[in-house]
């Protein structure tokens, strides 16, 4: 990997701060493989980026200070709880950037969070990605996009896509990505559960149901094909009859009353209505504007904590803002 020595800072505001924000994904394809032996599985993903952002603000500090600020400060156990501290992928991101191009990992950091924790939506993977597009700022360290991705994938799997956005075909783990064409912007309503689900937890359980016969084995990867083609031609109706996911049985199975919310997204007129990745988040696919508010209506309430109306238009990745 090659670096160019520290140019001096980025786009730097009157107090020094450098801010970037990210954004949550849903995935609209997600086919699951048999248990690899580094202990990931293969994918085969279509993710989306959607209009629902972390914001990481960075200022010069003398070694690493982080703050978790909004909807991710309050929990301090499960998992729901953002640890303020070198566990946070923010602060992994900040040392390896660091360590990658040879300068010292000074900065003090807030995330402010509105993607909600543990929730299937890379709220986490986001944060990494706009810690790494502000620093590489804040530190002059001037790494290129492709460069940054190589520290992306060694963060987590999502976030590569995170840093990407827009739409993309992830493969491997999920770290490989191929840009898709989406012709136009598609309104999700987003049911937020009350409390989280842990990814680990979720592909554990897909291994359970699979091992115990109760779910086909994974060994053919169900083909992203017909959802490609579906956000390249257009109508609502082909998107959703190619909508799936293999991590929701296993979180249906750890989170029951999601059926109920399933369903009501379902009987209030959803296109379509789908886990998010590992969950607990529902996302609901809406025809027009009518429907997003009756799909608002009906989740409220169905094991939904909250709704959050987020659409695809498309929507960037990992970038500076201000
Ligand atoms: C399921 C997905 C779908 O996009 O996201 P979420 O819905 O949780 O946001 C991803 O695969 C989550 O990606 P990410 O949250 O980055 O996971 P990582 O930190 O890389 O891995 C956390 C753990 O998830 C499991 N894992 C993750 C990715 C993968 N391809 N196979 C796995 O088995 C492993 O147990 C791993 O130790
Ligand atoms: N910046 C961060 N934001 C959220 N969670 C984080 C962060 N850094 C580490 N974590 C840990 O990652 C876990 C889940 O992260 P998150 O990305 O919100 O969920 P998901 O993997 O479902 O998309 C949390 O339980 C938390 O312990």
């Amino acid at each position: 990997m090659s670096w160019s020595a520290p140019g001096g800072p980025g786009r730097i505001a009157g107090d020094g701060a450098v801010v970037a924000r990210a954004p949550a994904k849903i995935n609209v394809h997600l086919a699951v493989g048999p248990l690899r032996s580094d202990g990931f599985h293969e994918l085969r993903t279509v993710y989306l980026a959607v209009s629902l952002f972390d914001t990481v603000t960075v200022r010069p500090g003398d070694g690493l200070a982080l703050e978790v600020a909004g909807e991710g400060a309050a929990a301090t156990t499960g998992p729901d709880a953002v640890p303020a501290d070198r566990r946070n992928l923010v602060w992994r991101a900040a040392e390896l950037l660091a360590e990658r191009a040879g300068v010292a990992a000074d900065a003090s950091i807030t995330v402010d969070k509105s993607i909600p924790v543990a929730a299937g939506l890379a709220g986490g993977s986001a944060d990494a990605a706009a810690a790494l597009v502000a620093l590489d700022a804040l530190w002059g360290t001037r790494a290129t996009r492709g460069e940054l991705a190589a520290l992306a994938a060694q963060l987590g799997s999502d976030v590569p896509f995170s840093l990407q956005g827009g739409v993309a075909l992830g493969s491997g783990r999920g770290e490989q990505l191929s840009p898709v064409l989406a012709r136009r912007r598609w309104d999700w309503v987003l049911g937020i559960a009350g409390e989280g689900l842990s990814t680990p937890a979720v592909y554990g359980e897909l291994d359970r149901l699979r091992a115990a016969g109760r779910l086909p084995g994974g060994e053919e990867l169900t083909p992203p094909e017909p959802v490609i083609a579906a956000l390249r031609s257009g109508p609502v109706a082909a998107l959703a009859a190619a909508v799936s996911n293999d991590l929701q049985p296993p979180a249906l199975s750890l989170r029951p009353p999601l059926r109920r919310a399933l369903r009501a997204a379902a009987e209030a007129g959803a296109a379509a209505a789908v886990v998010s990745g590992s969950g607990p988040t529902v996302a609901a696919l809406a025809e027009d504007e009518e429907s997003a508010v009756r799909l608002t209506a009906a989740l409220a309430g169905e094991g939904v904590f909250r709704t959050v109306r987020a659409v695809h238009g498309p929507v960037p990745g990992a970038r500076l803002v201000g």
